[in-house]
C-alpha cells in the first residue's frame, strides 16, 4: 500500500477505535458469552452458520499470514558496502606539473602546437602538483606495451585490494564474485580473472569484466552487484574500478585527443559489498538508491567521448567541446528520478508549483533546480575536469564546501575516471567523517553518455583516515585554485574587451 493510502486510513482506524472505546463494556460481555457457548458445544451440535463463520475466520488468517510471508520474501534483502580501499601508485610514479611539458617533449611525434597546447591545458585543468602517471610513459623508452599496461593495473588494484583484505579481515575464498570495471583497457584473461589469479580465490567464484563503459562504469559495477547479491545468499561481492593509462597514452596532435593525456592519471578503488546480516552492524554504508540513465540513443551525447584512431592512425578518445552541456541534460534526466526519492516535501512542493507555471503560465520561466544539499549530508560529484565540476557546482547550486571533496579529488588525483567518486568519498571520510544515517550521494558521468547516481547511508558514525590522502593540504589546493580563478576571470575579461573594441560580441564561454 502507498504511503499516501496508509495514511488515509489513519481517521478510519481512528473512528473504530473511538467506538470500541465506548462500547467496550458490552462488547467484551458479548465476546464472553460467545466464548463461553462456543468451548461448552461440541463440535457436532454447532449450528452449521457458526460452523461456516469459524471456517471463514480460519482461512482469512491463513491467507493474511501467507501474504504476509510473501511480501516479506519479495522485499530486496538490504545491500551493504563493507568498506573501500584506494589505490596509492610508489613515490616513483610521482608526476609533477613541471615535469609535464619536458617529458612530453620526449615523444618526438608531438608538434610545437600540440606542446604548448599541452602545457597550457594542464596549467589551466584544476590539477595539482602532485598526481601520478606510470613511468615507463614519460622516460626514456616510452613503452605502451600490455604486458605494462597489466603491470599498471597490478601495481594500482592488487595493492587496493589488498589493503581491502586487511581492513575487512575477509579471506579470498569468501568472495562469491569480482566485478571490475575499465573502459579502455580489456586484456583477455580478464582483469577479474587477473584478480581472483593474484588472490588465489576459489573455483565457484563467479566474475564480470564491464568494458567500455566509461567514468560512470563503477555506480553501473555496483549496480550489478547489487543484483549479483539479489541471487547468491550470504556472500561478498569484490568491486574493482580502473581506468587505465598505459593503454590509453595518445600519441598524435588532434587537440580533443590530446585532452586526455592532461587530465588522466593513475588510480584504483576496491569496494566489497555483502548482503550478510552478521555484517550489517560493521558495514560502512547500505545501498539505498541507484538511478541510471544512459543517452546512447542521441548522436550527440553518444558521440562525445569516442575512442577512434586520428587521420594518421593513432588511437585515442576524443573528448568533445560538448561534454559539459550533455553532462548537464544527462544530470537534468537522472534528477527527475531520483529526485521524488529523495527530497523534502518542500522541495517537490517547489518543483511541482514550477512545472505548473511554466506549463500554463504561457511565459518563459526558468526551471527550478531542487535544493539537494538538502536531501544529501556529502556529495561526491565524479572528478572529470575543472570545467566539469564547474558545471555541476552551478547546476546544481552547490556551495564551495559542498563541492570541496570533488575540487580535492581532482586537484590531488587528477581525472581518475570510475574511481574518482570513491577518491572523494574517501576524502570526506577522512577529513569531515560520517554520523550514523548521513544520505550520501555519489554522482559520475561518462562516455555513453551516462549519468549515475548511488544513494547511500552510513550505518554508524566514524571517520577513516585513507592513506591516499596522507599530506594533503585543503587550504593549499584552494590558494592554487583561487588564483588560477582569478587568471582565468583575468584573461576572459581582456578578450571580451579585446573583441568589444574590435566590434565583435564573444559567446558566453568566452570563445
Ligand atoms: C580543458 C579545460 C581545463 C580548459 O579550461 P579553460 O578554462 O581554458 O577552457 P576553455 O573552454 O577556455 O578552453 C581553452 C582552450 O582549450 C580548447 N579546448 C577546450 N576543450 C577542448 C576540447 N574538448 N577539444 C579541443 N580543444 C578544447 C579551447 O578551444 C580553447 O582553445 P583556444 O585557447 O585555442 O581558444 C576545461 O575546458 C575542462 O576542464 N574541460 C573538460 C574536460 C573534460 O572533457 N573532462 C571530461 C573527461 S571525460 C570523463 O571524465 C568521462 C569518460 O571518459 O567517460
Amino acid at each position: 500500500m502507498s504511503h499516501a493510502g496508509t495514511l488515509a486510513m489513519i481517521p478510519a482506524l481512528g473512528y473504530v477505535a473511538g467506538k470500541v472505546a465506548e462500547h467496550k463494556e458490552q462488547l467484551l460481555q458479548d465476546l464472553n458469552a460467545a466464548l463461553s457457548t462456543l468451548l461448552d458445544t461440541p463440535i457436532r451440535e454447532m449450528p452449521v452458520q457458526l460452523l461456516l463463520q469459524i471456517l471463514a475466520a480460519l482461512v482469512l488468517a491463513v491467507a493474511v499470514l501467507v501474504w504476509y510471508v510473501r511480501k516479506a520474501a519479495a522485499k530486496p534483502k538490504p545491500v551493504y558496502l563493507l568498506d573501500f580501499a584506494m589505490a596509492h601508485p610508489p613515490d616513483t610514479w610521482r608526476f609533477t606539473k613541471e615535469r609535464f611539458v619536458p617529458a612530453n617533449s620526449l615523444n618526438t611525434r608531438f608538434n610545437p602546437e600540440s606542446l604548448d597546447f599541452l602545457g597550457k591545458m594542464l596549467e589551466r585543468s584544476g590539477l595539482g602538483n602532485d598526481t601520478y602517471t606510470p613511468p615507463w610513459l614519460v622516460n626514456e623508452p616510452i613503452v605502451m606495451d600490455i604486458a605494462h599496461a597489466r603491470l599498471e593495473f597490478e601495481v594500482t588494484c592488487f595493492t587496493a585490494v589488498q589493503e581491502l583484505l586487511n581492513k575487512t579481515g575477509i579471506q579470498p575464498r569468501q568472495i562469491g564474485c569480482v566485478i571490475v570495471n575499465s573502459s579502455l583497457f580489456n586484456p583477455t584473461p580478464s582483469l577479474a580473472a587477473m584478480i581472483m589469479n593474484h588472490f588465489k580465490m576459489g573455483s565457484k567464484t563467479i566474475n564480470y569484466n564491464l568494458g567500455g563503459m566509461g567514468c560512470s562504469a563503477s555506480l553501473v559495477a555496483i549496480d550489478l552487484a547489487k543484483q549479483v547479491l539479489a541471487t547468491l545468499k550470504d556472500t561478498y561481492v569484490l568491486v574493482v574500478s580502473h581506468e587505465n593509462i598505459t593503454n590509453n597514452w595518445y600519441p598524435g596532435n588532434d587537440r580533443s585527443m590530446l585532452l586526455p593525456n592532461c587530465i588522466f592519471r593513475c588510480n584504483g578503488a576496491a569496494m566489497l559489498m555483502t548482503n550478510k546480516p552478521t555484517e550489517a552492524r560493521r558495514a560502512k554504508y547500505e545501498l539505498q538508491h541507484l538511478v541510471r540513465v544512459n543517452l546512447a540513443g542521441q548522436d550527440r551525447a553518444y558521440r562525445c567521448v569516442y575512442q577512434l584512431e586520428d587521420e594518421n592512425g593513432d588511437l585515442g578518445v576524443r573528448l568533445s567541446k560538448d561534454l559539459t552541456a550533455v553532462a548537464a541534460s544527462a544530470l537534468q534526466k537522472n534528477m527527475v528520478t531520483l529526485g521524488p526519492l529523495v527530497l523534502p516535501f518542500s522541495e517537490k512542493f517547489l518543483f511541482a508549483v514550477n512545472l505548473l507555471k511554466r506549463k500554463f503560465s504561457g511565459k518563459k520561466v526558468a526551471p527550478y533546480t531542487p535544493d539537494f544539499q538538502l536531501a544529501f549530508d556529502h556529495i561526491c560529484i565524479h572528478s572529470g575536469g575543472r570545467a566539469v565540476i564547474d558545471g555541476m557546482q552551478k547546476h546544481l547550486a552547490l556551495s564551495d564546501a559542498a563541492i570541496e571533496p570533488s575540487r580535492a579529488g581532482l586537484y590531488r588525483w587528477g581525472n581518475v575516471s570510475s574511481a574518482s567518486v570513491w577518491y572523494v568519498l574517501s576524502y570526506i571520510e577522512t577529513y569531515k567523517g560520517l554520523k550514523g544515517g548521513d544520505k550520501v550521494w555519489q554522482l559520475s558521468f561518462g562516455s555513453g553518455f551516462k549519468c549515475n547516481s548511488a544513494v547511500w547511508v552510513a550505518k554508524k558514525t566514524f571517520k577513516d583516515t585513507h592513506t591516499c590522502w596522507t599530506g594533503f593540504d585543503p587550504a593549499k589546493m584552494w590558494e592554487d585554485l583561487n588564483a588560477l580563478t582569478a587568471t582565468l576571470a583575468a584573461e576572459k575579461a581582456a578578450k571580451r574587451a579585446a573583441a568589444e573594441a574590435a566590434g565583435q560580441t564573444l559567446p558566453e564561454n568566452g570563445h
